[in-house]
């Protein structure tokens, strides 16, 4: 049985997993390096989720390249044993001319770091894991999966700016993230709930990076984010979106430039800037403080504002999904969020919503409310194997 590896190198963290070679993947090993840049992690496990190995790199010094290298470690045993196929990469950012999977070249790869200042966050981890994959493998084939392909479906009108056509034209204009979550949600969706899967539907990855997608029939028809993965809600160290005139304002007043700009909006607002005190839903929960409940405050009104956006795209509301780590986890954000949307006809069971069950609405609610854990991984495996597998199923 061949096997099929996948890396998800995101803004704090790279997972590596590896799955059976099939169009229903199966797992067999999970890897995770998290908190890179604070107090890194490493583990990795079976397909049962036992434990096979735990790290505490220290701190100094743990950047992104490191944790490359520490993952290119903890994967050896399994890239060299020769049953794996090919790597899928998770790929934030594809332009205006990539979407579907495809093969990666150096000449895409090139293509691909004048992204970079697009996703300041993501994409230069995701090009530096492919680089070293490259590096150490160069027979292997690699696999980009794009965050921004799922919502290539949209109208024109939802990825419109409203600025002058010559710069629309040359890709400027709105993209959209987490797109291969949407996907894995969407097909759980469909498996869960076909009818629901077919209507109006609001899925909320809540996660260090956080996003809405309103989904019709299946299709995403818009979204918050936007050019870029700093759009639409607060995130963690991201601000979302932002009066452009703040900019302006910041230029003029305390000459920043194009790099101040980006660190301030990436990685010096949201949840962590607000609340002075931290990026991270866990701590900010065990805090109390003051400044750490506005923060989680504002995080939800900005949600909330913004369901109320995506409803009037899709012309009303059947379904809210929750997932990502703070809307798979946190059932006080969820009950939040559920409160703030009674006016939709949403009414919330708080058992079923501390059980975090698959429907945390109530019979009687006119929305159904779900919690549909994310699988990035899974989704990067399949789309792999799909392009590459021949007609009988081969790789
Ligand atoms: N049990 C939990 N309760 C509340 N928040 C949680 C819980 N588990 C994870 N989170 C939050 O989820 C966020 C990370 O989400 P995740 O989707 O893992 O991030 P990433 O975008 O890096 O993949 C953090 O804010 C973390 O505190
Ligand atoms: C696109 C994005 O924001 O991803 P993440 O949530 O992994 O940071
Ligand atoms: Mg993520």
């Amino acid at each position: 049985m061949t096997s099929i590896a996948v890396v998800n190198a995101g803004s704090s963290s790279i997972k590596f997993a590896v799955f059976g070679a099939a169009s229903t993947p199966k797992l067999r090993l999970r890897g995770l390096i998290e908190g890179i840049g604070a107090t890194p992690r490493a583990s990795l496990s079976d397909a049962k989720g036992e434990t096979l190995l735990r790290e505490e790199p220290p701190p100094e010094g743990f950047d992104h390249a490191a944790a490359t290298q520490a993952m290119m470690r903890m994967a050896a045993p399994w890239l060299d044993g020769g049953d794996i196929v090919a790597v899928g990469h998770r790929v934030v950012h594809g332009g205006p001319e990539f979407s579907a999977p495809l093969r990666l070249t150096p000449v895409i790869v090139d293509r691909l770091m004048t992204f970079i200042p697009l996703a300041p966050l993501h994409q230069p981890h995701n090009l530096a894991v492919i680089r070293a994959m490259f590096a150490a493998y160069p027979d292997l084939p690699q696999i980009a999966c794009f965050d921004t392909a799922f919502h290539r479906s949209q109208p024109q009108i939802a990825q419109a700016f409203a600025i002058p056509r010559k710069y629309s034209e040359e890709g400027v204009r709105r993209y959209g993230f987490h797109g291969i979550s949407y996907q894995y949600v969407v097909r759980r969706l469909k498996e869960a709930a076909p009818d629901l899967a077919m209507g109006r539907v609001i899925v909320g990855h809540l996660g260090n990076g956080a996003s809405l997608c309103a989904v019709s029939a299946g299709r995403s028809v818009a979204s918050t984010m936007g050019f870029t993965a700093v759009d639409g809600l607060m995130m963690g160290t991201r601000c979302g979106a932002l009066d452009p005139g703040v900019l302006i304002y910041m230029m003029d007043q305390y000459r920043m430039g194009a790099r101040d700009l980006e660190d301030l909006i990436y990685r010096q607002s949201g949840l962590l800037g607000v609340s002075g005190l931290s990026s991270d839903m866990r701590s900010l929960r065990a805090a109390g403080a003051p400044e750490a409940k506005e923060a989680i405050a504002l995080f939800v009104y900005r949600i909330l504002r913004e369901i109320g956006s995506l409803a009037a795209a899709l012309g009303g509301l059947d379904t809210l999904v929750f997932t990502g780590g703070i809307g798979e986890n946190d059932q006080e954000t969820r009950a939040a969020v559920a409160a703030g949307c009674a006016w939709l006809g949403v009414s919330l069971d708080d058992e079923a919503n501390r059980r975090h069950a698959l429907r945390i609405s109530t019979e009687g609610s006119a929305v159904a409310v779900l919690v549909i854990p994310t699988d990035e991984e899974v989704e990067i495996a399949r789309s792999a194997w799909e392009f590459g597998r021949d007609a009988a199923g081969r790789y």
